[in-house]
């Protein structure tokens, strides 16, 4: 174990204070294979205690003086600022991205903070034109008690981006972080403890999944749940919280169509393809897992795509020199190699890449090599299954129409990307694409900011923007009438 991990608590967090268990679970470095901590694992009672101390908390915490409260976000925005490389570490060894990838996460998680701090100053109500001697008013409240259940994909970005707008809004939070991940989430909640969080605010428990989703779910005491994760466990949780009639967001799965279109900037386009599909080894509800190129270019635009994806270097994202890191598990590397098996045999050519990495610095971590399939078609599970991986499925188009078609042929509506230079075929771009975020001669879409969430089967609610913190209120209408 690295000290970095010695460090951290590995209990629950609940009502303020560390919360050991006798159950526990190992965490896994996925570039090496070892266990690198031991975590504990709630039981029915621990959850149910920290969904009520979120309860008890809320009303204080909802009554605190805006500017307080305004404070606490910021002091945790400073923290996570001040921590950041020891944070990124942590982030490194248990989910392997590289070093300057897991660094940036935390620092848009501390983004989050102060943006979300500062739109808590704005959740401004609404006058309504009312009858003389009455006032309409709409005012937005708190939820209360919000249940979030996160990925292990950002260890750290998806629960910052779910904390702090429903902090910032009033309400008390119960976190369950991924089994995979757990380290970043207890690192987060220290610096809640250091920024002295009043207890009961902030708590996290840890441990079977189904059953705390469920604890989640059966519970009136919790008002709303925010999820990110599979489109799968995002319905079950959906269709579970149908009695309790939860409020909820689900941030579910992506398999984003990048077009680009004969007249596309073609360095461009590779740069963008690039950065959006290597970011954490493809392993991204946004990265590019369609990309659509017109006939014509196709020739240059391979051309200028191969050399740079044979160039990027694998390995322990802890060195420096690494562009990728591995896979998160075993499981990972089978269903990718299932895809490229299953593409090759439907007629794909495997242009570069393609294998298990097994060797030397390779030997115990879960490494593939970055991977270029070409003529790719719908017969092939690769067009309709989210990747995951660091694996390119070329399908060439000829008219922008049935590029539209192809891309919006998936039951996913998260991201899509497209490249072209016409101002006319843009606008038709922009407004053909059945996804929740569209990015043009750009990839870079993710910001706190600017609204991220789906459509379709990649779920309901948006993140970051000023829409962010909505999802953490109620429109409450008051009609005053003065006698
Ligand atoms: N739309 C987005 O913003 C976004 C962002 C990141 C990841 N994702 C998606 O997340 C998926 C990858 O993450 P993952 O493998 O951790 O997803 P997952 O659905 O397996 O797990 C997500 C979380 O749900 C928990 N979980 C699993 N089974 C559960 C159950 N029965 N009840 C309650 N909770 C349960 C997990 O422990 C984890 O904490 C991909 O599909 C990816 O596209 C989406
Ligand atoms: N954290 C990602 C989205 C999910 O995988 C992003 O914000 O780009």
């Amino acid at each position: 174990m690295t000290n970095v991990i010695n460090e951290l608590h590995t209990d629950l967090y609940i009502n303020g204070e560390w919360v050991t268990t006798q159950d526990k679970k190992d965490v896994i470095n996925p570039a090496t294979g070892e266990t690198i901590a031991q975590i504990a694992q709630a039981n029915e009672a621990q959850v149910e205690e920290a969904i009520q101390t979120a309860h008890e908390a809320f009303s204080g915490w909802k009554a605190l003086e805006l500017k307080e409260r305004v404070t606490y976000l910021h002091k945790i925005a400073d923290l996570l600022e001040e921590n950041a490389g020891r944070l990124a570490e942590i982030m490194t060894l248990e989910q392997g991205k590289p070093l300057k990838e897991s660094k940036l996460e935390v620092l848009s998680g501390a983004e989050s903070f102060r943006w979300n701090a500062e739109e808590s100053r704005r959740l401004y109500g609404e006058l309504i034109p009312a009858p003389n001697n009455h006032k309409y008013e709409i005012i937005y409240e708190p939820i209360g008690v919000v249940a979030a259940i996160t990925p292990w994909n950002f260890p750290s970005g998806m629960i910052t981006r779910k904390i702090a707008p429903a902090l910032a809004a009033g309400n008390t939070i119960v976190l369950k972080p991924s089994g995979d991940t757990p380290l970043s989430a207890l690192a987060i909640f220290e610096l809640f403890e250091q920024a002295e969080l009043p207890k009961g605010v902030a708590n996290i428990v840890m441990g079977s999944s189904k059953e705390i989703g469920q604890a989640f779910t059966d519970s009136n005491k919790v008002n709303k749940i925010t999820f990110t994760g599979s489109t799968p466990i995002g319905k079950a949780l959906y269709e579970q919280s149908g009695q309790t009639l939860k409020k909820m967001s689900l941030e579910l799965g992506g398999h984003a169509p990048f077009i680009v279109h004969e007249d596309a900037d073609i360095e461009a386009a590779v740069k963008g393809l690039i950065a959006a599909k290597f970011r954490n080894n493809g392993q991204v509800c946004i990265a590019p897992n369609r990309i659509f190129v017109h006939s014509s270019i196709k020739d240059k635009f391979m051309d200028k795509l191969v050399p740079e994806v044979e160039a990027l270097k694998v390995g322990n994202g802890l060195n420096e020199e690494s562009d990728i890191g591995p896979l998160i598990r075993e499981d990972a590397i089978d269903k990718i190699k299932q895809q490229i098996v299953n593409a090759t045999d439907k007629g794909a050519t495997l242009v570069t890449g393609g294998h298990r990495l097994t060797e030397g610095e390779y030997s115990n971590g879960f490494f593939i090599q970055p991977t270029i399939l070409d003529h790719v078609n719908k017969t092939m599970d690769i067009f309709y299954e989210e990747t995951f991986g660091p694996v390119i499925p070329i399908i060439t188009f000829d008219t922008i129409e049935e590029a539209l078609a192809m891309a919006n042929d998936t039951e996913y509506g998260l991201a899509s990307y497209a490249y072209a230079s016409d101002s006319s075929i843009i606008q038709q771009i922009s407004r053909t694409l059945e996804y929740g975020m569209v990015g043009i001669n750009e990839v870079a879409i993710s910001n706190p900011e600017t609204p991220f969430g789906g459509v379709k089967h990649s779920g309901f609610g948006r993140e970051n923007s000023h829409l962010g913190i909505k999802e953490y209120v109620t429109a409450k209408f008051v009609n005053t009438q003065f006698l």
